[in-house]
């Protein structure tokens, strides 16, 4: 590593730097948003170091419990969410904790308290971690007033009333993508230094794709709407090129690359999931803010997906997400079926 070649870049943009601004941009504030970041980051770098050596620490494989989705655990979705619940707790600025791995939200005791709320998926791709693919941490966060002696009620809130939310995604490189309500930035982990450096400011989507991504192995249950909508991905009727087909099935690493590159994500309903299967709170809730403040949409196939109010904590929802153009012609499609009934 050129550390001489560092030295000289006076763009070296940390994420903890980034932080502090946004934080001077909040005069009443007293850090504690600050505090409440870097140990999301903390736990973010120990899973990343955890996910490279996966293979060589025996982390590989299913820890022998059954999560309250009904899926084995994997030995690294155990050991991940037993790090963010460290790391939320130790921060000493939480005070509900809603992780997929946990059954029941966590209420951190009064002594180590603090007004926020972080909903997350502690590792998303789980059934691509014994090969080695791409996977990563989802995160929410919401905030209650002061002095409020917290509820399940005040995570069970619309997306759109989050304060940030981000996503780290462990794959090639180590990526760190954020946003605080003012747009998009992605940082990338410098083995090196142990630093997150900005390395994507400003991520906007492109208004148009070429990409669909959507596991098509569910498609014969698949609803009208999202049946043609792949079906003119593949078959333009306008002359355009079809779209190329791109699905890694970690959610993480399929909306990283739509975000970067434009397109549509879809994980839609279908006969036998009629609510889909991704989670509203901890993984369609954050990626929706993040494409939603990246200039994209996100659609459930009846509302702006950041509209919802859950009424559970693991409640799931259908989600087409991505550039505005693709996601308005699959709103298209779902508001003339509507037409017809
Ligand atoms: O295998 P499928 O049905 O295509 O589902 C893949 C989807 O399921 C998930 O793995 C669910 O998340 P978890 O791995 O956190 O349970 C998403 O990351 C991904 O988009
Ligand atoms: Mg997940
Ligand atoms: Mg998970």
């Amino acid at each position: 590593m050129d550390h001489a070649g560092d030295a000289a870049r006076t763009d070296l943009m940390t994420i903890t730097r980034y932080v502090l601004n946004e934080q001077t941009k909040h005069p009443e504030s007293r850090g504690d948003f600050t505090i409440l970041l870097n140990h999301i980051v903390l736990g973010c770098k120990f899973v990343c170091s955890s996910v490279n050596k996966a293979g060589l620490a025996k982390l590989i494989g299913l820890a022998g419990e059954t999560n309250v989705q009904g899926e084995e655990q994997k030995k690294l979705d155990v050991l991940s969410n037993e790090v963010f619940v460290k790391a939320l707790v130790s921060s000493g600025r939480t005070c509900i904790l809603v992780s997929e791995e946990d059954e029941e939200a966590t209420f951190v005791e009064p002594s180590l308290r603090g007004k926020y709320c972080v909903v997350f998926d502690p590792l998303d791709g789980s059934s691509n971690i014994d090969c080695g693919v791409s996977i990563g941490t989802i995160f929410g966060i919401y905030v209650i007033n002061d002095g409020k002696e917290p509820t399940v009620e005040d995570v069970l809130q619309p997306g759109r009333d989050m304060l940030a939310a981000g996503y780290c995604m462990y794959g090639s490189s180590c990526t760190l993508v954020l946003s605080t309500g003012s747009g998009v930035n992605g940082f990338t982990l410098d083995p090196s230094l142990g630093e997150f450096i900005l390395t994507h400011p400003d991520i906007k989507i492109p208004k148009k794709g070429k990409i669909y991504s959507v596991n098509e192995g569910n498609a014969k249950n698949w609803d009208g709407p999202t049946s043609k909508y792949v079906q003119k991905c593949k078959f333009p009727d306008d002359g355009s090129s079809p779209k190329s087909l791109r699905y890694i099935g970690s959610m993480v690493a399929d909306v990283h690359r739509t975000l970067l590159y434009g397109g549509v994500f879809l994980y839609p309903a279908d006969k036998k999931s009629p609510n889909g299967k991704l989670r509203v709170l901890y993984e369609v809730f954050p990626m929706s803010f993040l494409m939603e403040q990246a200039g994209g949409q996100a659609f459930t196939g009846k509302q702006r997906a950041l509209d919802l109010v859950p009424k559970k904590i693991h409640d799931r929802s259908p989600i087409f997400l991505g550039s505005y153009d693709d996601v308005e012609e699959i709103k298209a499609l779902y508001a003339a079926e509507e037409k017809k009934e």
